[in-house]
């Protein structure tokens, strides 16, 4: 009862942590995680080829709050050393990173030739992680698609890119499947096909021209559907192949990452019930039905009709149960009512759930707000999604792959101000505990990675809020300084 009552209320304010690694089940997993597009820099060092993010932040600046990119970063490419320093001084077990398809492959397909240069950049980053003891958990796709693949044959909206991406994570099994035993394939098929193709607002930056993205192609009622079945199909064929050609020798674990708010009825009723149910489903359930169950939810499959994909019962057999694990990242919850019934022309992913999402109630937000304006902090929400999967999904093996919260970048603080984020350490104090009470009550979850190990490019954001742990110093060569959380964590992850 204590803990979920901290969990669900007030942190415990002196910044000292309430519980530690002690409390978790011998075993437990605790890291920190980043994306290549994010933190690497070196886009055209090394070899690269350019990436979607590459092209979409080059061509539409005004897509970016700041109008940046990630041509240097926290140029982790250079100084990944020091990133395996700073996770090992806070005595974490393990370090999420994605990556870059592009460096490995940077015409996109295994025709266009393997680039050494890139293979030889991440066995240094794994080879420098397993000599300071950290385990590295290698995310295959973290939304980067090689742009040659976008041009030759519009990327994820092509069924051509399943044999691609087959190909590119068998070259990654190969190279580094001797150390690398954990392999995510997917970082959130919903946002990138969502913010993607529906909205418009990532890249590729492809939307109906209705849509909040202002984009000049696209259809939000479609590709969102299309993009994210390649993906799923994409991931299902990368597992098959790893699991009949490499998984005996390497004996690792492969899995897919997904993301979803946790979703609070407006006010009770069964209608608002109702829309809180489709909300998740057209979320999370998207993915975890086909991953569970071999198809789609029946909500999407009601609401979206034949704009929704079908699977063949060979694919169906397929995707349903690959994976080892689940990956899921877990940021913030909203309420859920229904919205006013539409025209019915304008169809979008945005609006097919029917459901009316919004982190306000009667003027009230549910939790804090943080930088990032879709950010409210509700730490409840935490046990109550991993209930929900260990309720309706079979309670399969879970890695939480990110979980963090995000300030402005603040030009008036001094450096020394700017590392007193004690907002985070309150933030991640009663998500800890919220883990903990929800593992306590069966939540099979054997994993936690913070987001972020630093500050990093975030997407349209860009470099104007921060997620770190460690701050960086984008004007004195990406010079990071532990904020006061990576102290807090040091003091939480002692044995
Ligand atoms: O927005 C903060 C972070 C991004 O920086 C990550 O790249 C992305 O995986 C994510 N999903 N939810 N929240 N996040």
């Amino acid at each position: 009862l204590l803990l979920t009552v901290v969990a669900s209320g007030a942190g415990n304010g002196s910044g000292e942590p309430a519980i530690s690694r002690r409390s978790f089940p011998e075993g437990f997993i605790f890291g920190t995680a980043s994306a290549a597009y994010q933190y690497e820099g070196g886009a055209t060092e090394g070899g690269r080829g350019p990436s979607i993010w590459d092209t979409f932040t080059h061509q539409h600046p005004d897509k970016i709050a700041d109008g940046s990119n990630g041509d240097v970063a926290d140029d982790s490419y250079h100084l990944y050393k020091e990133d395996v320093r700073l996770m090992k001084d806070m005595g974490m077990d393990a370090y999420r990173f994605s990556i870059s398809w592009t460096r490995i492959l940077p015409n996109g397909s295994l025709s266009g030739g393997v680039n050494r240069e890139g293979i030889n950049y991440y066995n240094n980053l794994i080879n420098e992680l397993l000599l300071k003891g950290v385990q590295p958990y290698v995310t295959l796709f973290h939304w980067d698609s090689p742009q040659a693949l976008e041009d030759r044959y519009n990327g994820f909206l092509s069924p051509n890119i399943i044999n691609d991406y087959r190909d590119y994570a068998e070259v990654c099994f190969k190279e580094f499947g001797d150390r690398v035993k954990h392999w995510i394939t997917f970082n959130e098929p919903w946002t990138f096909c969502s913010n993607g193709y529906a909205a418009g607002v990532f890249a590729p930056g492809r939307c109906s021209p209705w849509e909040m993205g202002k984009c000049s192609v696209g259809d939000s009622g479609t590709e969102p559907y299309t993009a994210c079945h390649h993906q799923l199909l994409a991931h299902a064929e990368s597992v098959r192949l790893y699991k009949e050609k490499y998984q005996a020798s390497q004996k690792g674990k492969i899995g897919i990452t997904l993301v979803s708010h946790w979703f609070v009825p407006y006010s009770r009723s069964k209608s608002n019930d109702a829309a809180a149910k489709r909300a998740i489903d057209f979320m999370l359930g998207w993915f975890m039905d086909p991953l569970i169950n071999g198809d789609y939810p029946l909500n999407m499959r009601g609401l979206v009709g034949d704009r929704l994909p079908q699977f063949t019962k060979e694919e169906s057999e397929l995707v349903k149960g690959s994976f080892d694990f689940i990956g899921l990242n877990y940021y913030t919850a909203n309420y859920a009512d229904n919205l006013p019934a539409s025209n019915g022309l304008n169809k979008s992913y945005t609006t097919d759930s029917g459901a009316n999402l919004t982190g306000v109630r009667n003027g009230v937000p549910i939790g804090q707000q943080a930088a990032s304006p879709w950010l409210y902090v509700y730490p409840k929400g935490f046990h109550d999604l991993l209930l929900y999967v260990k309720e309706n999904y079979g309670n399969p093996t879970v890695y939480i792959t990110e979980n963090g919260v995000d300030e402005f970048d603040n030009k008036t603080l001094t450096l020394q101000e700017a590392l007193q984020d004690d907002a985070r350490i309150d933030y991640y104090n009663r998500h800890l505990l919220s883990l903990l009470t929800a593992i306590r009550a069966g939540a099979n979850v054997k994993a936690y990675f913070a987001w972020s190990l630093l500050d990093n490019f975030e997407w349209a954001n860009g470099y104007t809020v921060r997620f770190g742990i460690n701050y960086v110093d984008y004007k004195d060569g990406a010079k990071r300084y532990p904020k006061k959380s990576a102290h807090w964590f040091k003091k939480f992850l002692q044995k």
